[in-house]
């Protein structure tokens, strides 16, 4: 079926997207099983009034493996105790499917690790692109003290598998403030994936 062309506009500073087809939103209340410091998350919820910490909106043509869904992300700046406000993190539940991410403004990092457990650091500033290859999980993390905005797109078959980082609970570093910047710690509680996790993920695509 032969498709119209669209246009979008990215806002760069407030982060939305017009034409979009979906918006989601979460607020730090979801999000508490990410952070080490459970009793600074519950005391932070409150403090703050439990504010939306990021957005999405996206447009979506369908699931055709061809082609493309985009849009734009907007993440607040925070800190929980010493770990900055981020996303879930997922991997695609076709796995090999690749990402790109373009930064529009505020300061952030890109998390990834691969299936067997390296980590890779991408930073984002306006005009970075980063390229998630197929295979990395993938989180984004707001390391500046005003919004990070970017752009998304990725193949629209897709999907995201969020339990990947459940099972492990959690990814293997931790981004934790330090002096003016950031640095990579262990994340003590991780449950690295064995050999046939790591097999099995790949598969349906060798
Ligand atoms: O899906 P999360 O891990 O919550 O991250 C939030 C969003 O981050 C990126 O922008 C992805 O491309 C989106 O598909 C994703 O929904
Ligand atoms: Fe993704």
């Amino acid at each position: 079926m032969l498709r119209e062309p669209v246009a979008c506009i990215v806002d760069p500073h407030a982060g939305g997207m017009s034409g979009h087809t979906g918006r989601y939103e979460k607020r730090l209340s979801d999000l508490g099983e990410l952070y080490a410091n459970l009793q600074a998350h519950t005391a932070l919820v409150a403090q703050l009034g439990d504010p939306v910490v990021y957005a999405v909106e996206d447009f979506r043509p369908g699931s055709h493996g061809g082609d493309l869904n985009f849009g734009t992300t907007r993440m607040s700046p925070g800190r929980v105790d010493q770990e900055f406000f981020l996303t879930r993190g997922h991997i695609h539940a076709k796995a090999d499917r690749p990402e790109i991410y373009y930064g529009q403004s505020g300061h952030g990092l890109l998390q990834m690790e691969s299936p067997d457990g390296q980590t890779r650091i991408v930073e984002i500033t306006p005009q970075t692109m980063c390229y998630v290859p197929p295979f990395w999980i993938h989180r984004s993390i707001n390391i500046g003290r005003t919004d990070l905005v970017m752009v998304f797109a990725y193949p629209s078959d897709s999907g995201q598998d969020y339990r990947i980082i459940e099972m492990s609970n959690g990814m293997r570093n931790r981004v934790v403030s330090h002096g003016d910047g950031w640095k990579l710690v262990d994340n003590t509680s991780y449950k690295p994936r064995t050999a046939e996790d790591v097999a099995a993920l790949m598969k349906d695509y060798v």
